[in-house]
């Protein structure tokens, strides 16, 4: 019996099917591909690619889209600090869940503060979090704008948003960085392309 935060009296209830019998089942290893970065660096592209890649090698994976996510599990946040906080709080859990349910989690949320993504990664196992920093430049993001959120934010009709006045910290140790190179950047099916190579290279697209 133990207090875990506010709930008291609590106990921890062991099922017979544990996750080593789910991945035997699946023929893979439970994990998390966390995507971080600016809003418009491509990381919904990244996730769908990396999904639709792993669906037809006959991995099972799941998408957290964080845009998505504030649909439904996270509609009362808003996108102050703390709101921020608790948001990738709450998908880090559910990424872990996925994780334990022998999934292949693709989280893909900006995840601004390195202190959040890093408790996300402290849930799990160190090596079963991949972090992948979408490192785009600033100004690809803006030019791309799908959604005319950053002509919002200069015209100053969005307070607080990433990059323009709320801060954006990088990674310092992430498992994978995708850059532009020469200017260019990879297309979708290539980034995707480094992500399944890392994975397979880690041995999570098999059981053990
Ligand atoms: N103020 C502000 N700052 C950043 N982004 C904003 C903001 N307001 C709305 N949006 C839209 O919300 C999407 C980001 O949601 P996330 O849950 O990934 O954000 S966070 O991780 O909690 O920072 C983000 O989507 P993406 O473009 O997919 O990143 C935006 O469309
Ligand atoms: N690798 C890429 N090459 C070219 N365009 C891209 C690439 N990745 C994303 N895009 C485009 O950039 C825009 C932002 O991508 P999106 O995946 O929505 O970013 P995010 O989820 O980070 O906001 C979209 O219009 C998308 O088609």
């Amino acid at each position: 019996m133990s207090t875990v935060g506010n709930s008291t009296n609590i106990f921890w209830h062991e099922c017979p099917v544990g996750k080593a019998d789910r991945q035997k089942l699946l023929n893979q290893q439970g994990c998390v591909v966390w995507i971080t970065g600016l809003s418009g660096s491509g990381k919904s592209t990244l996730a769908c690619s990396l999904g639709r890649e792993l669906h037809s090698r006959g991995n099972l994976s799941y998408v957290l889209d964080g845009d998505n996510l504030r649909h439904g599990l996270n509609k009362n946040l808003g996108f102050s600090p703390e709101d921020r906080t608790e948001n990738i709080r709450r998908v880090g859990e559910v990424s872990k869940l996925f994780a334990d349910a022998g999934l292949i989690c693709i989280a893909s949320l900006i995840s601004p503060y390195r202190k959040d993504r890093n408790a996300c990664r402290a849930l799990l196992p160190d090596a079963n979090f991949v972090e992948v920093f979408l490192n785009m430049p600033l100004e690809l993001c803006e030019a791309r704008d799908p959604k005319g959120l950053y002509k919002l934010a200069r015209a100053g009709k969005i307070k607080g948003f990433t990059g323009i006045d709320d801060p954006y910290e990088p990674p310092l140790n992430c498992e994978i960085e995708i850059q532009q190179k020469d200017g260019v950047c990879p297309t979708p099916n290539e980034m995707a392309g480094k992500v399944v190579s890392y994975l397979e290279g880690k041995g999570f697209l098999h059981a053990h």
